[in-house]
């Protein structure tokens, strides 16, 4: 197995690419009309994808990202491993503010991000972002914080 300068392997990045890009596929997204697909890998192996979905309210829409992680979180998994990101834009395009804190409540700051381009090269590892948590947001307030003690 080859593997990549990081902590994820080349064959999980390249599951976790096309499990991103198969989840826009089911995107629900009547009014932006723009597809976003997200991967989660966990630290068995398994694989849990979002698409975003939108809604009528526009503030109501929830993102990819999010939605894999209310997914996730939802049926009992709450550790990751890795996330990849893909979209209609053949450039990697990158989490909202909103799903930079959400994936920092529950992915360690050093968890690689994946972001690839709508037209990726499977195999190739051309044009991604490889970035983390703390790479997207960095100097972060996250659950630890609430646990320290606190002075007036
Ligand atoms: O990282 C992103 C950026 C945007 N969107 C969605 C929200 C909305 O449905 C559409 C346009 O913003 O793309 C995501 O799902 N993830
Ligand atoms: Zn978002």
């Amino acid at each position: 197995m080859s593997v990549s300068t990081w902590s994820l392997s080349v064959d999980d990045r390249e599951r976790l690419i096309q499990a991103a890009l198969s989840a826009k596929g089911r995107a629900y997204n009547p009014y932006s009309k723009f597809r976003v697909g997200a991967a989660l890998l966990t630290p068995d192996g398994q694989i849990i994808s979002g698409a975003n979905v939108e809604n009528a309210s526009y503030g109501g829409t929830i993102c990819a990202e999010r939605t894999a992680l209310v997914k996730a979180v939802s049926e009992g998994t709450k550790t990751f491993v890795a996330l990849a990101v893909t979209s209609d834009v053949d450039s990697p395009i990158s989490p909202c503010g909103i799903c930079r804190q959400f994936i920092r409540e529950f992915c360690t700051l050093k968890m690689p991000i994946i972001l690839a381009p709508s037209l990726y090269v499977a195999g190739s590892g051309e044009r991604l972002i490889e970035t983390t948590v703390e790479g997207l947001l960095p100097h972060s307030f996250g659950p630890e914080h609430l646990e320290m003690p606190r002075k007036p």
